[in-house]
């Protein structure tokens, strides 16, 4: 069954074989694009849809969440836009929370996240363990993200529980837990923080999970100068995320890097952190992310759209730098880059995953900030409701 898709104002392929399309069309065939050209030279398909002159891209590729956990947080974001500061220390509420509920109920609240997100354009989206901190309920949470999400991290280094001694779960990290989420997990990450994990903590931790086979990814630079970024460098990880404060030499020596850059408007704006610097990141040539780092504590937000219209309007990256950042960028920080089912990007036999706009074009959606402008998404070929 193939799909004709014409009446494209603007198709932004975010693939630099192709660019940015005007007046254009595409055929869908299964789950692959089979056609990209002028909408004045269209072939034969089983369907034709005509979308009237609006615009359509790939799908979001959200690299950063913590899609699977229970409970919120709300009380403690009051209390933060009354002044008080955020500290890694609230992840123990969420863990509390989390650990006393069903399966069905933690898997039932990750797919209503995951359909939401859906709802704003995004079609590929990676989840985090990191709100179990013991081997049941880290095991747990792999098990029901690799159920709900594309891509699943390993975050037993979140943080170190209430009345647990540290060596002793470090062991446990570095050890049987790191056994038991293998098989649901690709990457390992761990929160470079002070009040969370050291560097010399992280990197044992980074390199258990590297022998274990895992892609390496650092919560680092959020709070303060942690050391992440340096330790992503040094260790070549995937990614390095957050990425607030930064000195010269952090920057230039991501730009010297194969490590993505993922910046999380949700969290600078939720936390009032120091707005990661995603401007000069980008001007010395750093591969950048943009995720919505959903979590109940500092970022309880899934849209995609909202994340690209604050990192133009507040981190003051261009919109081509943003919509980058935002697909294959974010294939990039989840290794989902560079072959037949890349993602974040539209060409000829690659994956149909792409979203609608209830726009003539992309530069609607720092243009009317707050307006839900995703009208139709398909993934991997099969339309999703939105
Ligand atoms: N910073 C570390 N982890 C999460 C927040 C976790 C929480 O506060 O629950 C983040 O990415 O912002
Ligand atoms: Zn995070």
């Amino acid at each position: 069954m193939t799909l004709l898709v014409t009446g494209i104002s603007e198709l932004r392929t975010q693939d630099d074989a192709t660019g940015i399309l005007t007046d254009a069309a595409l055929v869908i065939d299964g789950e692959r694009v089979a056609w990209i050209g002028s909408a004045s030279d269209v072939p034969a398909a089983d369907q034709c849809l005509d979308v009237g002159g609006r615009a359509v891209l790939p799908g979001w590729v959200d690299s950063h969440t913590h899609l699977v956990f229970a409970g919120d947080r709300s009380a403690e974001f009051a209390a933060r836009m009354a002044g008080e500061a955020y500290a890694a220390g609230g992840i123990q509420a969420t863990v509390d929370a989390t650990r006393v509920v069903s399966d069905a109920e933690l898997t039932a609240h990750a797919e209503g996240l995951r359909a939401e997100a859906a709802r704003g354009g995004t079609t590929t989206i990676e989840a985090k363990t990191g709100y179990g901190l013991d081997l049941a309920s880290e095991t747990r949470l792999a098990r029901i993200g690799a159920d709900v999400a594309d891509v699943v991290t390993f975050l037993g280094a979140h943080l170190i529980p209430t009345g647990v001694d540290r060596r002793d779960y470090l062991d446990l990290v570095i050890g049987p837990m790191l056994d038991a989420v293998r098989p649901y997990s690709s990457f390992i990450d761990v929160f470079c923080e002070s009040g969370a994990f050291t560097v010399d903590e992280s990197r044992e931790v980074l390199e258990a999970g590297r022998a274990a086979g895992l892609g390496l990814k650092i919560h680092g630079n959020q709070l303060g100068h942690s050391g992440g970024v340096a330790l992503a460098v040094e260790l070549g990880a995937t990614s390095v995320d957050h990425v607030n404060h930064l000195t010269a030499a952090d920057i230039d020596a991501l730009a010297a890097s194969d490590v993505v850059a993922t910046v999380l408007p949700g969290a600078d704006l939720s936390t009032r952190e120091w707005l990661a610097p995603a401007r000069e990141l980008a001007d010395a040539g750093v591969r950048l992310a943009l995720a919505t780092n959903t979590n109940p504590g500092t970022s309880f937000t899934t849209s995609m759209p909202f994340c690209v219209a604050t990192a133009v309007l507040q981190h003051r990256l261009s919109l081509d730098e943003a919509l980058a950042a935002a697909t294959t960028g974010g294939a990039a920080a989840l290794g989902l880059d560079g072959d037949a089912d890349a993602v974040g990007c539209i060409a000829v036999g690659g994956l149909a995953s792409l979203q609608l706009l209830d726009a003539p074009s992309a530069a609607h959606i720092p243009y009317r900030p707050g307006v839900p402008l995703t009208r139709a998404v398909w993934r991997r070929g099969r339309r999703v409701d939105v």
